[in-house]
């Protein structure tokens, strides 16, 4: 990633940035896009930006992560989270734990956000969740994150991409269902036709309804798609707030508003039956509503 496009996404309103050594760089501009990185974080994060500064080294099977680390872990300024490409194995989870314990000289914590992106990483997927949850508590990282690599997924089974995403349908619900399992956020695919804005709509959508928290970027024109796809919508927060205040007028009066009939537990609330993974759901879009603010 050039300085331009870097200065640039730093400007722009998103949760993490990611400053990449790995696939978005040429093979022989990996020391230059290291020097670059080191330049940014000894800078410092621009005043009042709230933005999440990542660096996405190269996967450890490449023999370049060492070095990546190595660079981007030794100055005074250091980068909020390191993305991992390619994890296949609790081993590489142990690899990392390693390096960090020797890099990382203060106490504190970097995120880790880790890519699934082969059949052997999904293979092993409960594992390197539970080995990165272990660790974390032994060594100065803190496992937030599991990202859908969706193309070198595709690349490596052999996959043909298809307009309807059959092909990869398996492996983008196991990692949703996997990162909820270990209180991990979950992060889609990346849209590769990045001029292609409505189709980046319909696939942010598709991603937010399987249970994903948030999608990889490639361009600064995907951003407000992508945002506008993951937060819910005045429609679903009228509803959800509605839910709510009836609900807590119900439980302080112990009176069931009229339009309430309560059948076994459960109530009627426009129409719908409402029990309590409703009322939950209805929990989830305020929480997710009050995050964005
Ligand atoms: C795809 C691109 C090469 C297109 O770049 P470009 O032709 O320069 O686009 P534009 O002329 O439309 O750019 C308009 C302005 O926006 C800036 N820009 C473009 N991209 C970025 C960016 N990623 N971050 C910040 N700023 C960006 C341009 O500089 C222009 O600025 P200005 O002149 O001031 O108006 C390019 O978008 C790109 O390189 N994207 C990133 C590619 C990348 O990182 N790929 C790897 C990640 S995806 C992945 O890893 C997949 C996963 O691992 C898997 O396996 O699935
Ligand atoms: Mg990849």
């Amino acid at each position: 990633m050039i300085l331009k496009k870097i200065t640039k996404a730093l400007t722009l309103d998103v949760d993490c940035v990611a400053l990449d050594c790995e696939d978005g760089v040429a093979i022989n501009r990996k020391e230059q896009a290291r020097a670059t990185i080191r330049g940014v974080l000894d800078k410092g994060r621009p005043d009042q930006s709230k933005t999440d500064l990542g660096v996405r080294v190269n996967s450890i099977d490449s023999g370049l992560c060492h070095s990546d680390l190595e660079s981007c872990l030794s100055g005074n300024n250091l980068p909020d989270t390191i993305l991992l490409p390619k994890v296949e194995s609790s081993e590489h989870l142990k690899w990392f734990a390693d390096e960090i314990s020797h890099l990382v000289k203060n106490d504190n914590k970097i995120n880790l956000i880790i890519f699934i992106e082969s059949a052997m990483a999904f293979v092993n997927l409960v594992d390197i969740c539970k080995s990165a949850v272990q660790l974390s508590k032994r060594f100065n990282f803190v496992p937030t994150t599991l990202v859908f690599g969706s193309d070198d997924f595709c690349a490596n089974i052999g996959a043909t991409r298809t307009s309807n995403s059959i092909e990869i349908l398996h492996a983008r619900q196991k990692l949703v269902l996997t990162a909820k399992a270990f209180n991990l956020q979950a992060i889609d695919m990346v849209y590769i036709q990045y001029k292609d804005l409505d189709g980046l709509k319909a696939q942010s959508e598709e991603g937010m309804r399987m249970g994903y928290t948030g999608k990889q970027v490639i361009h600064p024109g995907q951003v407000p798609v992508v945002q506008e796809a993951f937060l819910p919508t005045k429609t679903q927060i009228d509803w959800a707030q509605g839910l709510l205040r009836s609900f807590e007028e119900h439980q302080k009066t112990g009176k069931v508003p009229e339009k309430w009939l309560i059948i076994l537990g459960a109530f009627a609330y426009r129409g719908s039956m409402i029990d309590m993974p409703t009322m939950k759901q209805a929990q989830n879009i305020m929480k997710l509503a009050k995050l964005s603010k």
